[in-house]
C-alpha cells in the first residue's frame, strides 16, 4: 500500500448527493447550494486519548469518529450530506484495519446519505483521524445553544452515564449486568438526528450534544442564552441496570461522564407536546428533566435539585482536554 493506493480504495465511485459537481480526486470538492443554511463540524478521534486498540476494535474507530461528528450536526437541527477524513497512519495499523475503519464509518455515513467527498492522509504515531462534516438546515433554523428563554422545558433524549460504564467494563474484568449494551453506547453512540429533524415545525428550539457531561453541556446552554437551568438529580434518565454501579460512580457518570452523545435542549412549554410528537414518532426515549429561569442578578449557572431538597450549583468538571 503506498498513499495514494490509499486514497483510491477509499473513494467511492458514485456520489449519493445530488448538489456534488466534484468529489475525490481534485485540489477540494465543489458542492452547489443555493437555498439553505450550510452547516459544518469537525471534531478529532486520537489513538490514546479517546480510544485504545484495547477499547475499541478498529471497526468502532471509524463509526464512533464520524458518529461524534455527526452528533454535533444533530446539535444543530442539521440533515448530513458530507464527510471530509484528515487521518495519520501508525506503521503499527495494518491495511486490514484501516480497512475496518473505514467500514465503520462507510456504515454510518451511508445511513445517512452521506458521501466522503475529500481528505488528507500522512503516517503519524498515533492513529488520528480528523473529520469534518457538512449539513444544511432550513434557512435561519439552526437550533443553537443561545435559543433558551425563561419558562422553557430542558430535556434530554436517551440515558446517561452509559458510556462510561461501558468504557469501564471494557477495562475492569468482572461479572456486570447488560454488558453488551454498555459497550456498545461507548463503541458505537447514536447521533439523534432522526428525532431533531422531526423539530423543524418548532419555532424555536435549543440543542447541544453530550460529548463532554450534561453538566458542561447544560452549563454551555446556559452561557450562551444567559438564563439558569434547573435540572432534578431523581429526573436525570439512566438504564434500569446502571445501579449495579457504585453510586459515586452513578453519579459521576451521569453528570460529568461524557460521550453519551445524547441530544440537551431546551423548548417553550407550548411546543413540549411537539417535542414529545417528535421522539414518539422516532422511537427515542425523552425525558423532562426540569426548567430555564431567568434571574435578573445571576445567569450562566445550571442548579442541580437532589431528592433530598438540597440544590447544589454544578461546576463545568465534565471532560476537559486541556485541564492541566
Ligand atoms: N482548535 C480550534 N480552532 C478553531 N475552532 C475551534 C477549535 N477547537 C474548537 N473550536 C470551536 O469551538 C467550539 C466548541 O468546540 P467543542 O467544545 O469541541 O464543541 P463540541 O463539544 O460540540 O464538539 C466549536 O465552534 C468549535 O468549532
Ligand atoms: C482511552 C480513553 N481514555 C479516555 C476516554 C474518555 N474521553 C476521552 S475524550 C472524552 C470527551 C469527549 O471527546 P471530545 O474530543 O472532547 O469531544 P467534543 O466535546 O469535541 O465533541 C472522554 C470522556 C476514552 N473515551 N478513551
Ligand atoms: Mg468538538
Ligand atoms: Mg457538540
Ligand atoms: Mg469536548
Amino acid at each position: 500500500m503506498d498513499e495514494f493506493s490509499f486514497i483510491n480504495s477509499i473513494k467511492q465511485n458514485t456520489y449519493k448527493q445530488s448538489s456534488i459537481v466534484k468529489g475525490i480526486g481534485d485540489d477540494a470538492a465543489v458542492f452547489r447550494q443555493s437555498s439553505e443554511d450550510i452547516v459544518i463540524a469537525k471534531d478529532m478521534f486520537v489513538e490514546g486519548v479517546h480510544f485504545t486498540k484495547q477499547t475499541m476494535d478498529a471497526f468502532h474507530v471509524g463509526y464512533r469518529a464520524l458518529a461524534a461528528n455527526l452528533s454535533d450536526l444533530a446539535a444543530m437541527g442539521a440533515i448530513p450530506a458530507f464527510y471530509l477524513v484528515a487521518i495519520a497512519i501508525p506503521e503499527s495499523w495494518s491495511e486490514g484495519e484501516l480497512d475496518q475503519v473505514y467500514k465503520g464509518m462507510k456504515e454510518l455515513g451511508e445511513a445517512y446519505q452521506m458521501d466522503l467527498i475529500g481528505g488528507d492522509t500522512i503516517s503519524g504515531n498515533d492513529l488520528t483521524i480528523s473529520v469534518t462534516v457538512i449539513g444544511y438546515t432550513e434557512k435561519s433554523k439552526a437550533s443553537y445553544r443561545s435559543n433558551s428563554q425563561d419558562g422553557d422545558v430542558v430535556f434530554v433524549t436517551g440515558t446517561l452515564g452509559d458510556s462510561q460504564a461501558g468504557f469501564h467494563i471494557i477495562n475492569h474484568h468482572g461479572q456486570y449486568i447488560d454488558e453488551v449494551f454498555y459497550k456498545e453506547r461507548h463503541r458505537m453512540p447514536t447521533p439523534r438526528i432522526e428525532f431533531v429533524r422531526e423539530l423543524q415545525g418548532v419555532s424555536r428550539v435549543c440543542l447541544n450534544d453530550i460529548s463532554d457531561g450534561i453538566a458542561s453541556e447544560a452549563i454551555e446552554i446556559a452561557q450562551a442564552s444567559h438564563v439558569n437551568l434547573h435540572i432534578f438529580d431523581e429526573k436525570l434518565p439512566v438504564r434500569n441496570t446502571f445501579d449495579q454501579f457504585p453510586q459515586s460512580l452513578q453519579h459521576k457518570w451521569k453528570l460529568f461522564g461524557g460521550e453519551d452523545f445524547e441530544i440537551l435542549g431546551t423548548v417553550s412549554k407550548d411546543d413540549w407536546a411537539m417535542v414529545e410528537e417528535a421522539a414518539k414518532k422516532t422511537n427515542t426515549k425523552l425525558t423532562n428533566i426540569g426548567y430555564v429561569k431567568d434571574t435578573i442578578d445571576t445567569t450562566g449557572n445550571v442548579f442541580l435539585h437532589r431528592s433530598n431538597e438540597k440544590v447544589e450549583q454544578l461546576e463545568k468538571k465534565g471532560y476537559n482536554h486541556l485541564r492541566r
